[in-house]
């Protein structure tokens, strides 16, 4: 391949974001894209392997080639391994499936000025094609690149089965449709997926790989992009390693999509982070800029054990229906997640419960300039009250409702005991707002609402690092649909 010297557009990171924005961009044959890309990438739908469309498994375990993974700290003395995806479509590419809209409240903390619910539900609708008959039309896509489709009533694991009747019977309201607005309230339904025949549809498979013929659009693959060039107040290029050799491409634009935790990072390391920290590590100040890599959200969750009796092992999507009630999000996985992740001890079987408003604001920072040394992150869950309340609430309601009768009726399963409640500690793994979006009134606010690095002309952050606060509900849909507003924002 010819190296590139410039490109209109360098978009760093070809991961759920990327992907869509690189596509978007791209349509225009007079502006050439450049997409950056740290892990392996493909250059046909048919080259993508069956490990990364297979929907009954996520391919995140010990050894994966898709994924990078860092280590973290989840709240004081409780550190797991985190995986997130390393590959042309990124953590989108690996992940369970569930591709549910944030609800319209969530948006009240985005800037009204483009991002209230209103101007975003063109943008939902526009990203995909929902493939269930009988959900209410006017609030779904039919022409978009993302398929979304539930598991029929009948096709559904027992456990799933189970769970619902559960939650119906102790009087929760059943949603058909989880992207409805009237969901938000609460309630049981079935989980959307872009999940389409067994296979997870990711955006590098919906949005990249089938317009890659493209003559303005290049695609390099194992392209870590190291830092980021200026010339003055203005972005004029990134420094990359390929296959360990530097170089560098110029470029007017350069969007980071990165994702959450490499956004940040990258940032960072190119002197556009907290003065104090970058002085420390003895990175040339850029832009003073308190709130990079801090203030994340996420959703804590705690695994409740289950003993299933009469477990059915069979090819499933990870989860297939949800209950929301107040602040939790109960998730009664059809599998083990040993069955779910190869590679992984054997394990029981688990529901989650998800905090999905969760208090805690956690961080990233870098432990030395290296750019293959992953950041630290510390995400300092349930140390408030108001968190571990809900968490404990969010547990014993989960626990009723496996104990309930009516599920015995399709599934014998015992409740035991919670040990050790932070062994059974971990994340959703929706990482948001490590560089937020937000008003200039707001010091630790670092875009303003057009995606823009403050205090650089040419630079944007186009990833989950640009929320303002994770959505109450998964973030993948909100990803994609953040980076299609975005892309119509930005040119
Ligand atoms: C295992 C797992 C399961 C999940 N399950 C769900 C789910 O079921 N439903 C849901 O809603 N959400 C889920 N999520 C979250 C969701 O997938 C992510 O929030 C979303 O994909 C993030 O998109 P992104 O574009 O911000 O980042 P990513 O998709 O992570 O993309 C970032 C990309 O940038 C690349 N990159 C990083 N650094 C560099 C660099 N320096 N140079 C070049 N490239 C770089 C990475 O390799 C990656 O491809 C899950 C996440 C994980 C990890």
């Amino acid at each position: 391949m010819n190296r590139i010297e410039y490109a209109d557009v360098i978009v760093v990171g070809g991961g759920s974001c990327g992907c869509v924005v690189a596509s978007r961009l791209s349509e225009n044959p007079d502006r050439s894209v450049l997409l950056l890309e740290a892990g392996p990438t493909f250059s046909a739908i048919a080259e993508v392997p069956a490990d990364l469309t297979d929907a009954s498994m996520l391919p995140i375990g010990p050894g994966s080639e898709w994924v990078g993974t860092y280590s973290a700290e989840l709240t004081s003395g409780v550190g797991r391994t985190i995986a997130r995806g390393r590959v042309l479509g990124g953590s989108g590419a690996v992940n369970g499936g569930y591709f549910v809209r944030a609800t319209p409240t969530d948006f009240d903390a985005w800037p009204q000025s483009l991002w209230s619910f209103e101007q975003v539900l063109p943008f939902y609708l526009g990203s995909e094609t929902d493939l269930d008959a009988g959900t209410q039309r006017q609030w779904h896509g039919s022409r978009g690149p993302m398929p979304v489709a539930r598991t029929p009533v009948r096709a559904r694991h027992p456990i799933t089965t189970a769970f619902v009747d559960s939650a119906v019977n102790a009087g929760f309201s059943m949603h058909q449709d989880l992207n409805a607005p009237g969901a938000s309230a609460g309630g049981v339904g079935a989980v959307p997926l872009n999940i389409r025949n067994g296979n997870r549809v990711s955006a590098a498979l919906a949005y990249l790989l089938p317009i890659l013929e493209r003559q303005n659009l290049r695609v390099q693959g194992h392209a870590t992009v190291t830092s980021l060039i200026f010339d003055g107040s203005k972005v004029i290029g990134v420094e990359m390693l390929v296959d360990g050799v530097h170089s560098i491409v110029r470029s007017d634009t350069v969007i980071l999509s990165a994702g959450a935790v490499h956004t940040p990072a990258l940032l960072l390391r190119s002197g556009i982070g907290p003065a104090d920290d970058l002085v420390a590590l003895g990175i040339s100040v850029e832009v003073d800029s308190p709130g990079v890599g801090r203030g994340f959200s996420d959703h804590p969750e705690v695994a409740v054990p289950v003993v299933a009796k009469n477990e059915v092992p069979r090819k499933s999507p990870a989860l297939e229906a949800v209950l929301h009630a107040d602040a939790v999000e109960i998730r009664p996985y059809t599998r083990r997640f040993d069955r779910l992740i190869s590679g992984l001890e054997p394990g029981p079987q688990v529901v989650g419960v998800g905090l999905m408003r969760s208090t805690s604001r956690g961080s990233i920072a870098l432990r030395s300039t290296d750019p293959f040394e992953a950041p630290d992150v510390r995400y300092h869950y349930l140390e408030s009250e108001v968190d571990r309340r809900a968490m404990r609430e969010g547990v014993e309601l989960a626990r009723d409702l496996l104990a309930s009768p009516i599920m015995s009726e399709t599934m014998t399963v015992t409740v035991p005991t919670i040990e050790n409640p932070l062994a059974a500690l971990g994340t959703s793994l929706h990482l948001s707002g490590s560089a937020r979006m937000g008003p200039e009134s707001d010091p630790s606010s670092v875009l303003d609402d057009h995606c823009r690095v403050r205090g650089v002309d040419g630079l944007f952050v186009v990833d989950t690092s640009a929320f303002p606060v994770v959505p109450s509900r998964g973030p993948h849909a909100t990803a994609i649909m953040f980076a299609e507003r975005a892309a119509a924002l930005l040119f």
